[in-house]
């Protein structure tokens, strides 16, 4: 994998991890041969160990569900050991996910596999020169998650810029082509940290610093019933 040469520093990217014959006959499985949650917006699937949200380590009570054969090929290896879990998603035309970081003392590693249409991703921290488009004082990156790409997040990406993807129908690329969402699958590989404590000292987006400067978080940030991820993420504050 190659990092790329952009704030945030820490992205690694590798295009063509899957062929798009394979990315075909993946997306037939998501759409033909798994049960999806019965909602609108972004759909989850998980694999792997489920995260307990008093320890915020794996939940010894809840068996390993194993990933399924049409899984195993698409582990990233360059960690020397399976993900703990993985999140199969899928984001119809218009769905997004708020920004956040991932829950910095659950997890190590963060890799997401790409698959369908593109989509734009934004990277943001707070900044006292920028201004999003919202008007607050964060400089925003966008990157194009393109279909096939396997993308990890560590360094600075992964602890002291938060992502997200918007709720919108359309993306607009840098050379102002308006781009049409379509159907989108990603695949999130988590590697758990062990012993649970980072110490990044990032006041605003590490829960470990929150918690030891005693700085109240806001774990249940989704709303009910929104997806089983509720907990793995930090809502950016
Ligand atoms: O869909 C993606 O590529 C990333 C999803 C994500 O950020 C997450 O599940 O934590
Ligand atoms: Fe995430």
């Amino acid at each position: 994998m190659e990092e790329l040469p952009i704030q945030p520093r820490g992205l690694f990217w590798q295009i063509d991890f899957v062929t798009s014959e394979h990315e075909a006959r993946l997306i037939q499985i998501f759409q033909n041969e798994l049960e999806w949650p019965e909602r609108s917006g972004r759909l989850s699937l998980h694999y792997g160990y489920t995260f307990d949200y008093k320890t915020f380590g794996v939940d010894p009570s809840v068996p390993f569900k194993d990933f399924p054969d049409w899984l195993v090929p698409l582990i990233p290896t360059r960690e020397g050991r399976p993900p703990e879990q993985v999140c199969l998603q899928h984001y119809p035309p218009g769905a997004g996910i708020p920004p956040h970081v991932d829950t910095h003392s659950a997890y190590d590693q963060l890799y997401a596999l790409s698959l369908g249409a593109p989509v734009m991703m934004q990277f943001a921290r707070s900044s006292d020169t920028d201004v999003d488009e919202d008007g607050e004082k964060k400089e925003v990156v966008e990157v194009d998650l393109t279909p096939r790409s396997m993308m990890q997040m560590s360094g600075d990406s992964r602890l002291h810029w938060t992502h997200g993807i918007k709720k919108r129908k359309t993306d607009t690329l840098p050379d102002g082509t308006v781009r049409r969402r379509d159907d989108r699958w990603s695949i999130t590989y988590r590697w758990v940290r062990e012993p649970a404590v980072c110490d990044c000292g990032d006041s605003k987006l590490c829960d470990t610093t929150q918690r030891q400067l005693g700085i109240e978080r806001e774990y249940r940030w989704k709303k009910e019933g929104e997806g089983t991820t509720v907990g793995l993420l930090q809502k950016a504050v």
